[in-house]
C-alpha cells in the first residue's frame, strides 16, 4: 500500500494563494531512533541503495501507522493549474486578454531545455501563451538584455523569464535587473527580493519555488505562525527567500549552510523543515524532530542503471528514513518541483490581472 496521501486541501480559487487560517494539526509520529548515522551525505550509489532505494521505501510503506503523511506536490499542483486554467478563460471572456508568458534561454543545456519545455508545456495547458527566445551560449550581455528590454515593451507578455543559470561569462545580475519589475513573475529582481525581506512591504512577486514551498504547507493546514523552522541552504532563488517567507508567516527561523558548525542538531530543533541543499540524502532520519514537516526541494540525480535514463532523482532528504520520523513529507520527484511550474503560471496570471486591472 502507498504512504497515505494527505487531501486535506482547500478549494480557494486563486484568491491569490493567501495563507488559509485554519489549521489541521497533523499526527506526530513514534520516534524510531536511528542507529549511529554518519552525518556525511551519501553519495556512492552502494550506500544509496541502503539508505533510500525506492523498493526500501516501498517495503516500509506498507506500515501506514508510524508513517510520515505524503505531501503530494503533483496533485496539488493539478489543482493551482485548474484555478489558474479557469480564471484565464474568465479573464480572456471578460477582457479579451490572455495571460503571456515570455521564456529566454541561453545556451544549450540539457536540463534548462527540459524545464523550458515543460514550463512552455504547463502554459499551454492552462491557456497562457508563452514566447521563446534561444540564444547561443555565446551570446553577449547586451544581446540578451536587448530581449528583455522588448519583451518589457510587448504588451502581450506580462511575465519575463531568464532561465538559470546563465552562463559564466553572463553577469546575472545585470541581466535580472534588466526585467520590468512588474513582470518579474520570478520574483528574483532585488527590488521584489528587498520587498519580501521587509516589515510591511510586499513584493510583486514572490520566487516561484519557495512559494510553492509554503502553499504546499497551507494547504494542508500546517501551522506556522510561532512554530520553529529551518531551511537548509541560502540561495537567492530558494533558500533565502523560503526563510523570509516563513518568518512573514511568523516563525522562528534558522538558516542552516554550509559554515554551520551542528547542522543536524540545529536541524532538529525545527517543527517545519525546508531543505535547499543540493546534497542527496543530507538529512537523515537523526536529523528530524519527531513530527516535524519537510519539505524537499532538492532535485539530486543519483546512477541508477535500472532507470531507462540511467540516474534517478533523490531528494535532500533520506526519504526512507524520514517517513518514520517525521509527521509529513513531500517526495522528490512530484514534491516541489511541480508546485515550481504551479505557481508560475500562477504568478504570470496574477501579473496580467494587475497590468489589466482585472480582479
Ligand atoms: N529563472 C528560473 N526560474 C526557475 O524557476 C528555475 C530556473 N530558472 N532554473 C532551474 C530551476 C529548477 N526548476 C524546476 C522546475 C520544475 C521542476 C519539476 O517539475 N520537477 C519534477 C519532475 C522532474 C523530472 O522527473 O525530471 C518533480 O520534481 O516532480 C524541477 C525544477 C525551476 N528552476
Amino acid at each position: 500500500m502507498a504512504p497515505s496521501v494527505m487531501s486535506d486541501f482547500s478549494s480557494s480559487a486563486t484568491a491569490r494563494l493567501l495563507p488559509f487560517r485554519y489549521t489541521v494539526p497533523i499526527r506526530a509520529v513514534q520516534f524510531q531512533p536511528s542507529v549511529s548515522i554518519p552525518l556525511t551525505p551519501l553519495r556512492s550509489r552502494s550506500t544509496l541503495s541502503r539508505c533510500c532505494s525506492s523498493s526500501a521505501v516501498a517495503a516500509v510503506a506498507t506500515n501506514t501507522d508510524t508513517f510520515a503523511k505524503v505531501i503530494d506536490g503533483k496533485l496539488v499542483s493539478k489543482q493551482i493549474k485548474d484555478e489558474v486554467a479557469g480564471e484565464v478563460a474568465s479573464m480572456k471572456e471578460a477582457i479579451g486578454v490572455v495571460p503571456g508568458l515570455a521564456v529566454i534561454l541561453v545556451g544549450s543545456r540539457k536540463d534548462s531545455q527540459t524545464y523550458v519545455r515543460n514550463k512552455k508545456k504547463a502554459c499551454e495547458a492552462v491557456g497562457i501563451k508563452s514566447y521563446e527566445v534561444n540564444l547561443p551560449e555565446d551570446s553577449t550581455e547586451e544581446e540578451v538584455i536587448k530581449h528583455i528590454l522588448e519583451f518589457n515593451n510587448d504588451p502581450s507578455v506580462h511575465g519575463i523569464l531568464v532561465q538559470l543559470p546563465l552562463p559564466r561569462h553572463m553577469n546575472e545580475e545585470n541581466i535580472l535587473n534588466a526585467v520590468n519589475i512588474e513582470k518579474d513573475v520570478d520574483g528574483f529582481h532585488p527590488l521584489n527580493i528587498g520587498r519580501l525581506a521587509m516589515q510591511g512591504r510586499d513584493p510583486l512577486f514572490v520566487p516561484c519555488t519557495p512559494k510553492g514551498c509554503m502553499e504546499l504547507l497551507y494547504r494542508h493546514g500546517v501551522e506556522i505562525k510561532g512554530k520553529r523552522a529551518v531551511v537548509i541552504g541560502r540561495s537567492n532563488i530558494v533558500g533565502m527567500p523560503a526563510a523570509l517567507l516563513l518568518q512573514k508567516a511568523n516563525a522562528t527561523v534558522s538558516i542552516v549552510h554550509s559554515h554551520t558548525k551542528n547542522p543536524e542538531e540545529v536541524t532538529r530543533q525545527a517543527d517545519i523543515v525546508i531543505s535547499a541543499a543540493g546534497v542527496a540524502n543530507l538529512v537523515r532520519g537523526s536529523w528530524i524532530k519527531p513530527g516535524a514537516v519537510m519539505i524537499d526541494v532538492g532535485i539530486n540525480p543519483v546512477d541508477d542503471a535500472e532507470s531507462s535514463r540511467g540516474y534517478r532523482l533523490v531528494g535532500d532528504v533520506c526519504y526512507e528514513e524520514a517517513c518514520t520520523v517525521a509527521s509529513a513529507i513531500t517526495p522528490v520527484p512530484g514534491g516541489v518541483g511541480p508546485m515550481t511550474i504551479a505557481m508560475l503560471l500562477s504568478n504570470t496570471l496574477e501579473s496580467a490581472k494587475r497590468i489589466h486591472n482585472f480582479k
